[in-house]
């Protein structure tokens, strides 16, 4: 069983054997009562009252219509004073390595909206209810703890009318730079449109919304069909739909394409929106997708150009999900970069080979497919952890060019403009 699992697990039995009485006891007046030999305390008559209990083993907490249960160390941990936390930097300064581990408050006193705790050492700790109760894992559990998103195909997607931002206002005004990231964290893609159609606008577009990822492709990077490095990108074949970068330890987060010209036939962008495959998968599939979630894949990029001598290696399941609740955070997935599976056995070969034909199968259904034709002046952020890019092969002068960005300044910007991300 894993960590976070038992942990869950432990917290269930602590809070289903100890509470189940608690509302009873709320009284009108300033009383404290014996339950199963524990000392109950209560505040005076208020809109939302107050209950707490000095447990062996946590403080529990009912206020506000929730139960809430505190490690005492944890409580010791969080306390804001100014000589545990500076507010200015907002870091903590204590050093909880020095909490002794069986620390128990001497005194705990509450009043109308704060919570006092008297430490061994003389040290008071106050926290409002209100702060408390936001910061439980009670409280947290209960919110949506996804990302929110909307999984698309085609047909969601266009039905959607996604708006573009406009350059002008895009470049000007916060608020049509706040909702094009509200749609990017919606989609995972998004456009900007009457972008001058050079590399230099292209880089101030991606500036407002994130810090340039150099890589070994360089920082901004335009490319034709001239085979200057050894990837099948710079050539005029089909790609079939992959995400970028998968022989990172970190896949680039976004990826940027502004179509500068083409003349020429063909080469329209394959857009796939891989959450919305694994998702099906999963509800079809639960122990395909626990399979592609599970055995890690190594990508690599090896480019023996006598310019450009790369040997890039990553190493992760196609599936990313977080341990603690099985959200799905990033796809990898890149058929012609995927090395040789060499640290898997037979058997789960096997397994895996099933799984990937059931993913690919569905992120190649036509109506899972998005098709655009890049036009100078466009440009396209595109979640390289979410969604899948491909392209048709093409005739003719296509130039390309872009960048990667980082993904966490990206978040970064849109926390800071309020979104929740
Ligand atoms: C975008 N740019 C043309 C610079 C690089 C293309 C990299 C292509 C590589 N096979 C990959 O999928 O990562
Ligand atoms: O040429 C294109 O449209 C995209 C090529 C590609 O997949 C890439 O550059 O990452
Ligand atoms: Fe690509």
């Amino acid at each position: 069983m894993s960590l976070i699992r038992m942990f869950i697990r432990l917290r269930g039995t602590v809070r289903s054997a100890s509470w189940a009485q608690g509302f009873v006891l709320m009284g009108d007046r300033c009383k404290s009562v014996h339950l199963e030999g524990k000392r109950w305390q209560h505040t005076k008559t208020q809109a939302t009252p107050c209950n707490w209990k000095l447990l062996d083993d946590c403080f529990e907490l009912s206020y506000g219509g929730l139960v809430m249960q505190f490690d005492y160390v944890w409580l010791r941990d969080h306390c804001r004073s100014s000589s545990c936390y500076n507010s200015k930097t907002n870091q903590r300064s204590l050093d909880t390595a020095s909490i002794e581990l069986d620390i128990r408050p001497t005194k705990t006193r509450v009043d109308e909206e704060n919570l006092f705790f008297t430490w061994p050492d003389g040290h008071v700790t106050r926290y409002s209810l209100a702060w408390l109760v936001a910061n439980s894992y009670e409280s947290q559990k209960w919110r949506a703890m996804m990302q929110s998103r909307i999984l698309w195909n085609s047909e969601i997607y266009s039905g959607a009318k996604v708006p573009s931002a406009s350059w002008d206002k895009f470049m000007s005004c916060d608020e049509e730079l706040k909702t094009f990231l509200s749609n990017f964290l919606l989609y995972g893609i998004a456009f900007v449109e009457d972008v001058p159609a050079t590399i230099d606008a292209t880089e101030m577009v991606t500036q407002r919304v994130s810090l340039i990822r150099e890589t070994i492709y360089g920082r901004m990077w335009d490319f034709t069909s001239d085979f200057s490095r050894g990837d099948t990108a710079y050539t005029k074949l089909a790609l079939d739909c992959h995400t970028d970068t998968a022989y990172f330890q970190e896949p680039s987060g976004i990826q940027i394409f502004h179509c500068l010209r083409h003349e020429g036939t063909g080469g329209r962008t394959l857009l796939v929106d891989g959450f919305y495959a694994a998702d099906k998968l999963l509800q079809q599939s639960p122990e395909n997708f626990k399979v592609l979630s599970h055995i890690p894949i190594k990508h690599e990029y090896i480019e023996t150009f006598a310019s450009h001598r790369n040997h890039m290696i990553g190493i992760g399941p196609v599936l990313s999900v977080y341990p603690w609740n099985n959200e799905i955070y990033m796809i990898r997935y890149n058929n012609y970069d995927r090395a040789v599976i060499t640290r898997v056995p037979h058997n789960m070969v096997q397994c895996w080979y099933k799984a990937h034909r059931q993913l690919t199968a569905e992120l190649r259904k036509p109506e899972n497919e998005l098709w655009v034709k890049l036009k100078p002046g466009k440009v396209l952020f595109i979640d390289n952890w979410r969604v899948l890019h491909g392209r048709e092969s093409f005739t003719g002068l296509r130039q390309l060019c872009g960048c990667y960005l980082s993904r966490d300044d990206m978040l970064n910007k849109a926390r800071i403009l309020g979104l929740q991300a």
